[in-house]
């Protein structure tokens, strides 16, 4: 069995707020093993950050224990606890070059001086920034202060890394550049990650594992891959990238639904079934049975580049009662304000340009939506 580098046994906190009670965590249970890149992943005020406060030492929790690497810590102060936190906000000290901000902890500590030269050094060359040296905080890019901000917390070798949306204050294209720098320096160091985020793709990108949260639960906590493709819930199937929720009721494991069937092998009853826009194929054809199959109406293309985006009412909505909610919304704005006023259920679809035939289809036409009865995902709530 592999040690476990920090767990969470039931952990609840409340806030007072304005004579109210407010449970901002409702009992949470984690356990991330020694090494691994672990994200808390959430809608805003899901109670992420207060997780990692807790974790941290900052927060003290209202009932539960927090242990780290098999020590029950849930009373030791943030300094007794061998964890290290970086944020969005660098805190670098500005007066100071990189190599004594990287320094610092090791020269408050006493460390001899030629230990605090190899550890700066080598710390500088895992963030290559090797050359930098002398350079003030004010000369240099976001993403670099923000790896001269890893860089000091690394120095100090603690167990574990908590980081808190670490890459918010950056552009697209350096946060992008940067989480890939961060899977390689955490393997490099072998350093428990917690990566606090609300953005979906930096959490599937880095994680070995993710907790998926919301108001003040974890809903899912399995591998990216694992999550984006079986869903727990109906809340993770819409905030991990697009997804079609389908409902209804099922009878001899078929779900009838937009003039055609949606195969859910073994299932009776009250059903709610996820399918990713990426597995769906559009045609003109009714497609051979055993495959799922539902007719519609395309009421809008979105061009993407590489891939298309359809927007496909389906033929009658009056059985498919929902769609998934979640923070992403897809890149067809209000559409499902439409469907809705109309009682439809709009199915998204995206196909890659280069292979599809159907890449012509356009608003309304009439279209048959097929896809494979693996592909189907039932869902628990
Ligand atoms: N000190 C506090 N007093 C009262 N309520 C608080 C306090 N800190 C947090 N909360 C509430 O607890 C809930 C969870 O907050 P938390 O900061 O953990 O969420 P989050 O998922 O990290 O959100 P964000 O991504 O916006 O930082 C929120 O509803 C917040 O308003």
């Amino acid at each position: 069995m592999t040690t476990s580098a920090i767990e969470l046994e039931n952990v609840v906190k409340e806030y007072l707020s304005h004579g109210e009670v407010v449970q901002a965590v409702k009992g949470v249970s984690l356990d991330i093993a020694e090494g691994e890149f672990f994200s808390l992943l959430g809608p805003s005020g899901c109670g992420k950050t207060t997780t990692m406060r807790m974790i941290a030492g900052f927060e003290a929790p209202s009932k539960g224990l927090v242990k780290l690497h098999g020590q029950d810590v849930t009373n030791v102060p943030p300094n007794k606890r061998d964890v290290n936190m970086v944020f969005q906000s660098y805190a670098l000290f500005p007066h100071m070059s990189v190599w004594d901000n990287v320094a610092f902890g090791l020269k408050q500590r006493k460390t001899p001086q030629d230990e605090i030269k190899r550890r700066v050094g080598e710390m500088l060359e895992i963030v290559d920034l090797t050359g930098r040296e002398k350079r003030r905080p004010r000369e240099m890019s976001g993403g670099q202060q923000q790896r001269v901000a890893l860089a000091r917390a690394l120095v100090n070798r603690p167990r574990a890394l908590l980081l808190d949306e670490p890459l918010g204050a950056l552009d697209l294209k350096l946060r992008q550049a940067m989480q890939i720098e961060l899977k390689r320096i955490q393997r490099e160091v072998g350093i428990t990650f917690v990566y606090v985020t609300h953005d979906q793709n930096e959490a599937l990108t880095m994680s070995d594992r993710i907790a998926v949260m919301n108001d003040g639960l974890v809903e899912q906590l399995a591998g990216p891959r694992e999550i984006y493709e079986r869903p727990a819930t109906a809340f993770v199937a819409g905030f991990i990238g697009t997804s079609n929720l389908l409902a209804g009721s099922a009878t001899g494991g078929e779900l009838k639904i937009g003039g055609g069937r949606v195969l859910v092998p073994g299932h009776e009853g009250d059903v709610r079934v996820t399918v990713r826009p990426e597995k769906i194929t559009i045609g003109t054809e009714e497609p051979s049975n055993g495959l799922s199959a539902v007719r519609g109406t395309v009421a809008e293309v979105v061009y993407l580049g590489t891939y298309n985006s359809y927007a496909v009412s389906l033929a009658d909505g009056a059985d498919a009662t929902e769609r998934s909610e979640g923070a992403n919304q897809t890149q067809h704005g209000n559409r499902d304000d439409r469907a809705a006023a109309r009682g439809g259920t709009i199915i998204t679809v995206f196909q890659q340009n280069a292979l599809d035939a159907m890449a012509t289809a356009e608003r309304g036409d009439s279209v048959w939506l097929s896809w494979q009865a693996q592909h189907s995902y039932v869902i628990g709530s």
